[in-house]
């Protein structure tokens, strides 16, 4: 099954007050979409309703494949030797250890795979989020600001991973204010 991502006549609403209305879309394999806008326009609260994590004040999302969602929370127990962390999170995508070394590897944290994830630095975490999202290995990637944070190297490897999924058919949405060097992307700049 090819994966796919569309919505539909989608709007949010938030605290009382409209954010946006009437945001049609789709993505196929190897597809990406970049989510641009000023701060609170609403670009967090699109990706977590083309997750299913946050309702819809108006239209529908489909989903065909798989959805990983990477904001600014690691979702990664903080007591856990990072390796042990991300672990957690494979086991339940039905991934095993290979997984978790290759996204270790692929985010350049392969040396403190043994380190508790509260003493990891900024940088260091928000590689590690990205790494859970590579270990779990699904189709349809949501990045939130995935950038943040990173060193120029960091920045370079997310490009690359991103592209590689894309090129092994994935499909991502990305919001982001910084640009990330991506290949041909299409946008939605939220005013
Ligand atoms: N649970 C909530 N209840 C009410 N309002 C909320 C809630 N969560 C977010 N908002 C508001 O919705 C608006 C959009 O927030 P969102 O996080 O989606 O913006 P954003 O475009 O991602 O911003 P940024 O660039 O700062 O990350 C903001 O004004 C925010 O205060």
């Amino acid at each position: 099954m090819s994966p796919s991502l569309g919505w539909s006549g989608l709007g949010c609403l938030r605290g009382g007050r409209i954010l946006f209305e009437g945001l049609d879309g789709r993505l196929g394999p190897g597809e990406a979409l970049l989510v641009r806008g000023p701060n609170g326009v609403g670009k967090s609260s699109l990706l977590r309703i083309l997750a299913g994590l946050l309702r819809p004040a108006a239209g529908s999302v489909t989903r065909d494949g798989g959805v990983a969602l990477a904001d600014e929370r690691s979702a990664l127990d903080p007591r856990l030797p990072l390796a042990g962390a991300l672990g957690y999170w494979a086991h339940l995508d039905g991934r095993g250890a290979d997984a978790v070394a290759d996204a270790l590897a692929a985010m350049d944290l392969g040396h403190i795979g043994a380190v508790p994830v509260r003493m990891l630095s900024t940088g260091q975490r928000k590689r590690a989020t990205l790494a859970r999202l590579i270990a779990g290995g699904q189709p349809l990637w949501l990045l939130d600001e995935p950038g943040n944070g990173l060193d120029d190297a960091s920045l370079d490897r997310l490009a690359a991973v991103i592209e590689g999924h894309r090129a092994s058919g994935g499909i991502v949405v990305v919001a982001t204010h910084q640009p990330l060097g991506l290949g041909p992307a299409a946008e939605l700049v939220l005013a």
